[in-house]
């Protein structure tokens, strides 16, 4: 086997071991395929890691930049109590139907509040309705866009928000300054951003995997922003 056969291998062992992945979920990623969305989410392990960081956390309020089919939006809607709110925005109106589609069969749809359109348009709408602050801010739209995601990220904090990245390692493509892809300029930038930004304590860890080599950021704001 070769190292991404053996991530997805161990992953599968993991995911089968500690029952990560149920049948609703299972169902959600199927729904998704065969609506022919792109298989970008999160594995099965990684929405676990999610779902805990959340419920560590004892996330009320949880925004998610990014919804594609809904696959870690309902990992992380199930961390929430009864009265806690999630707010997830995407782009594209075929992921947002079939997301919405996962949302019902799931049995999460009244905790959901998923908006359709550009992340940064419908950003400053949050604000203006008083929908901040955010207990948790998940990050894993556009990449280009992830250093205005981080600023917006940041208004909408307050101290003790936890703000996640996905997608920040891009196959170690994270460390070549010249690279010609926007996405590594995009991880680039905002990892710079959040490097130099006082108000936040910040990490980033790499992970292999189904999903093959990448990472996530993690930053916990420590003041208000
Ligand atoms: C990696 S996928 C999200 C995966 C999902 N969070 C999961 O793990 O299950 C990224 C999503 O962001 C959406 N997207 C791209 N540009 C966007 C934008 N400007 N505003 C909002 N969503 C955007 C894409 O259409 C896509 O569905
Ligand atoms: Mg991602």
């Amino acid at each position: 086997m070769n190292s991404e056969q053996t991530w997805s291998a161990v992953d599968e062992y993991l995911g089968d071991l500690l029952g990560t992945d149920d049948a609703v979920l299972k169902d959600a990623l199927a729904a998704s395929a065969e609506g022919g969305l792109p298989e970008i989410q999160v594995s099965a392990t990684q929405g676990k890691l999610l779902h805990l960081l959340a419920r560590l956390h004892g996330a009320r309020h949880i925004l998610e930049l990014g919804t594609l089919g809904g696959y870690s939006t309902i990992w992380l809607a199930r961390a929430l109590p009864t009265d806690g709110q999630l707010v997830t925005l995407e782009y594209e109106p075929k992921h947002a139907e079939v997301a919405r589609r996962n949302f019902q069969r799931a049995g999460v749809a009244s905790l959901i509040d998923l908006r359709v359109g550009a992340a940064l348009d419908i950003l400053p709408q949050l604000e203006k309705e008083g929908r901040c602050p955010f207990d948790l801010i998940f990050i894993d739209a556009d990449k280009d866009n992830y250093p205005d995601y981080f600023r917006w990220a940041l208004r909408l904090s307050r101290r003790g928000t936890v703000i996640i990245a996905d997608n920040v390692i891009r196959k170690g493509a994270v460390i070549e300054p010249d690279h010609s892809d926007p996405r590594v300029q995009g991880v680039r930038r905002f990892l710079d951003l959040v490097a130099a930004e006082p108000r936040v304590s910040a990490t980033a860890i790499q992970t292999v995997g189904a999903k093959g080599y990448d990472g996530f950021a993690f930053a916990l704001v420590n003041a208000d922003a």
